[in-house]
């Protein structure tokens, strides 16, 4: 993913976001930190094509376009469908489904730990969590190269979320799907990321780009090393020196 004197603005004179050199290497788990209103939501709509930059540019390579999606913090699922019709819908919106799209909904279910008789629910029916698991399960559904989050875990407990977080980066590990992530919560985005992009408001600009020094797989016990606490330090005073700015 190459960004390249990237610029959005939603009228002439605000200048929302201004990426000037960026490059993701595909397979890659990049979070986004900054700021409410830095402009995370926005980069991830220009990558997702559900956004046009209005000025730069911003490649995909490696056939990357084929297969975006989006992960949002709400599960935006629809309530008069069943968890496996909801997953289904990606699918449906390509055309008739196939007996090989029935396969890949059981495995996307599968993958993201829903129990197949909680996949006949409907929305209602289920805890967030659940919920959130369908969500996640919509998207890997369709096999994307791309993989978009925006807090996608953020209105859980952390216990659950923590519980996420282990289960998104085996599959990770598995599909190595190029990963962008935005969260408000460092110790999250320190235990999933292999870089941490740090983004300054007014205009969204990248302000610090860090490199995660923990080995993958990485379990629960991470959480608890006094060299996870020290790096989760190191990023909250870059965020510190931007709400200073
Ligand atoms: N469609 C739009 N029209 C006008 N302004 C917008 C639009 N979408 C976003 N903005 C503005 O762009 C800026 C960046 O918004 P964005 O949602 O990308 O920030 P964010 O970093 O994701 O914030 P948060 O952490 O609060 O979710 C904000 O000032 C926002 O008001």
């Amino acid at each position: 993913m190459e960004f390249r004197q990237l610029e959005k603005r939603f009228s002439p004179d605000s200048l929302v976001l201004a990426v000037d050199t960026l490059d993701i290497p595909a397979g890659e788990f990049v979070s986004l930190v900054g700021p409410s209103g830095c402009g995370k939501s926005t980069l991830l709509r220009l990558v997702a094509n559900l956004d046009q930059p209005t000025a730069g540019q911003l490649t995909l390579v490696d056939g990357q376009a084929s297969e975006r999606a989006f992960v949002f913090q709400d599960a935006n699922l629809i309530p008069w469908r069943t968890a496996w019709e909801n997953i289904q819908l990606p699918l449906e919106l390509r055309g008739k489904l196939s007996h090989d799209d029935r396969n890949a909904i059981d495995t996307a279910i599968a993958m993201v730990g829903l129990r197949v008789e909680d996949s006949r629910k409907f929305p209602r029916m289920l805890s967030g969590g659940m919920r959130m698991r369908v969500s996640l399960a919509r998207a890997l559904v369709t096999q994307p190269s791309i993989l978009l989050m925006d807090e996608p875990f953020a209105a859980l407990d952390d216990l659950l979320r923590n519980q996420l977080n282990e289960q998104l980066l085996d599959l990770w590990q598995q599909q190595k799907w190029t990963t962008l992530f935005v969260t408000h919560n460092v110790a999250e985005a320190v235990f999933l990321s292999q870089r941490i992009l740090v983004m300054h408001a007014q205009p969204g600009r990248i302000v610090a780009d860090m490199e995660v020094p923990f080995a993958y797989p990485r379990r629960s016990q991470l959480r608890s090393d006094p060299d996870f606490a020290r790096f989760c330090g190191q990023v909250m005073g870059k965020l510190a020196g931007v709400a200073a700015l």
